[in-house]
């Protein structure tokens, strides 16, 4: 058939299918699923899939283990759901904010036997369109009008968006009055980012860089939570001081879980979690970033060598793995306050952060 999406594409329409509560095909060596995102999933396709049997409930192994039940495909676990279930118990599954209220939610009944590569290629479809990582999915024999993935398509993370450098202006900013902002554009349709650099780069001398994920709250609303702000604006102002830089502006904000995720993490740091125990107890890994973009935005500016301003001794180390020379790790610890210091003490402990 012509005109047929390319798997990038594919799977940027799934994203936006979960996001507005569509199912989405997704095809393994059995036959076909249809995954709904827990979080945007409706009462009707909830009797809908009831109605097909055999409908399931995937949850990470993080969220697995906050609720205390097994995992036994190690990342994610596939629970029953009941023929009588609401939506009330599929969302109070999915997400934390009412654990304190309802710990009880169980008892489950995690599935153990079968190929779980349809179940995590959704739990990544979720994750990628920044909704709760948690999908309901049932067997079905045909998905017309839905998209349709493979789940080998979906789980092939090896392959990387490739970004574009769609346009570049002159920016006068108050750090230099020779400034230059590139915008990025991914071919699968995931957020934009940005280059910008400051002064002028000479490309046979290593550059001062930072890669900064976005963090709204931090950046712009001055949130004292974190130290994002004070790094933002200390790392540009070292580089006009030093007459140049590069800052990667990179859109993945709350390390890559999207910013209603983050402030569900917040909601729990409010009840006493730690941000690493907040991101675990929604479903997340620590730090959901995927480091390949900054190397790969580099490469296509032509950068092989920098100097780059972090404590994140796990940058530094992703950056050599995709081939980008870190000739100097310039500490940046700066913004520090009675807010915020457990928060970096937390990434001292469990991240290796270096303070
Ligand atoms: N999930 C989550 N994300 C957070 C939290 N606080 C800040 N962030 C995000 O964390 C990212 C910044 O990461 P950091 O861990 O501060 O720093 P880093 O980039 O690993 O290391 P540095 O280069 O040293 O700054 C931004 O995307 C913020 O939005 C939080 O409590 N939870
Ligand atoms: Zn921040």
């Amino acid at each position: 058939m012509p005109f047929q999406p390319t798997p990038a594409q594919a799977k940027a329409q799934a994203h936006a299918a979960l996001r507005i509560g569509l199912g989405v095909g997704i095809r393994d060596d059995d036959g076909l699923w249809v995954a709904f995102a827990a979080e945007t999933l409706s009462p009707d396709q909830l009797s809908q899939a009831l109605d097909l049997g055999g409908a399931e409930l995937i949850i990470t192994h993080r969220r697995a283990e906050t609720l205390k039940t097994a995992a036994y495909f190690g990342d994610v676990a596939r629970l029953a759901i009941q023929s009588d279930a609401n939506l009330r118990w599929i969302r109070g599954v999915a997400d934390p904010a009412t654990d304190l209220s309802t710990p009880m939610k169980g008892p489950f009944r995690s599935l153990r036997d079968g190929d779980p590569r349809a179940h995590r290629a959704a739990i990544l479809l979720c994750k990628a369109a920044h909704l709760l990582p948690a999908a309901v999915m049932v067997r079905v024999q045909s998905a017309e009008g839905l998209s349709i993935l493979t789940a080998s398509e979906v789980l092939a993370q090896a392959d990387t968006a490739h970004y574009n450098d769609i346009v570049h202006a002159a920016l006068p900013m108050a750090v230099s009055n020779e400034g230059r902002v590139h915008v990025f554009r991914p071919d699968d349709g995931s957020a934009e980012h940005y280059a910008i650099e400051v002064g002028k780069i000479d490309p046979n001398k290593p550059i001062l860089t930072r890669l900064h994920s976005a963090c709204f709250t931090g950046d712009l609303l001055g949130s004292l939570k974190c130290d994002c702000g004070p790094q933002l604006r200390g790392a540009m102002a070292q580089m006009g001081a030093q007459g140049a830089g590069i800052l990667l502006y990179l859109n993945q904000e709350g390390r890559g879980i999207g910013l209603a995720n983050k402030m569900r993490a917040y909601f729990l740091q409010d009840q006493g979690f730690d941000t690493v125990e907040a991101n675990h107890r929604i479903g997340f890994e620590d730090d959901e970033r995927d480091f390949r973009i900054g190397a790969s935005i580099l490469n296509k500016l032509g950068v092989g060598n920098i100097k780059l301003l972090t404590n994140n001794p796990n940058k530094v180390a992703r950056m050599e793995d995709m081939g980008i020379t870190v000739s100097e790790r310039v500490p940046l610890i700066v913004g520090e306050n009675p807010v915020n210091s457990a928060y970096l003490k937390t990434k001292a402990a469990k991240s290796g952060h270096l303070l």
